[in-house]
């Protein structure tokens, strides 16, 4: 899979999703469907976004008992979406059935890609052992979540741009690794802890960067894209 960057469609309908793919000229580029826009219209909006050509993250975050995730999985296979996540923390036995289910759900030609959340980009030291009391810094526990991903057939993590670089060395070039929490240098942060900007993405190696906020919340969506695409395209280059 390329470097490509996923547009966040965080909208609470398709009739809104729709009117700003139509409005900011988004036709065809990849988009990432979470639960807000899922719960509202189901699999029918997958299937209005692949009749428009646009490749597919659905990010529904599965965590839930092993056998669960799998039924679960394979119903998702169906789809044929590119990727969907669980969280790492469902843990080894719960990654495993979460694969199995993706891979017996699918077609011969087509196998969604299972991408594990490890600790989410809202999070920081302080809530992790302060709140969520669990011990070691924030980027080991990135670091060992990936890895579990990994052992346990996952192709890529969510992770921060911060983490990126790390996990590709622990996990190898081909794992891959999905970054959200992408801003520009003027860009508000919301509820974002762990955040950069798409030029540090790409020094950090990212593989796919998901931009929500910075897109949709925009003054001017389509200028907001075409910069981050040029700082991102940039530094392809080189
Ligand atoms: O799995 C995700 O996509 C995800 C994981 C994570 O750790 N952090 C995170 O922000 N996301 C998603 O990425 C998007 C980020 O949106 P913005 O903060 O608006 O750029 C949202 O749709 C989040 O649900």
């Amino acid at each position: 899979m390329n470097k490509s960057m996923y547009l966040s469609l965080d909208f609470p309908t398709w009739k809104e999703a729709k009117a700003f793919i139509d409005r900011y000229e988004f036709h065809g580029v990849p988009v990432k469907v979470g639960m807000e826009l899922f719960y509202r219209e189901g699999p029918h909006v997958i299937e209005k976004l692949k009749e428009a050509n646009h490749a597919i993250f659905l990010d529904l975050k599965l965590h839930d008992i092993p056998t669960t995730v799998m039924k679960a999985m394979k119903n998702i296979a169906q789809l044929e979406v590119d990727m969907v996540n669980v969280h790492a923390l469902g843990g080894s036995e719960m990654i495993q059935r979460a694969k199995d289910g993706l891979v017996s759900g699918s077609t011969a030609d087509h196998v969604t890609k299972l991408i594990a959340v490890t600790v989410l980009t809202s999070m920081d030291d302080e809530a992790l052992n302060s709140e969520l009391r669990i011990p070691g810094s924030l980027n080991d526990n990135v670091l060992h979540l990936a890895d579990l991903s990994k052992q346990n057939g996952a192709d890529g993590v969510v992770c921060s741009v911060h983490e990126a670089k790390a996990i590709k060395h622990i996990c190898g070039a081909s794992f891959l690794t999905v970054t959200p929490g992408i801003r520009l240098g003027d860009s508000d942060v919301n509820d974002q802890k762990r955040v950069a900007t798409p030029k540090i993405a790409k020094e950090s190696g990212a593989d796919i960067l998901v931009l929500g906020r910075t897109i949709t919340k925009a003054t001017d969506p389509r200028k907001a894209y075409n910069k981050v695409s040029e700082e991102w395209q940039h530094e392809l280059k080189s």
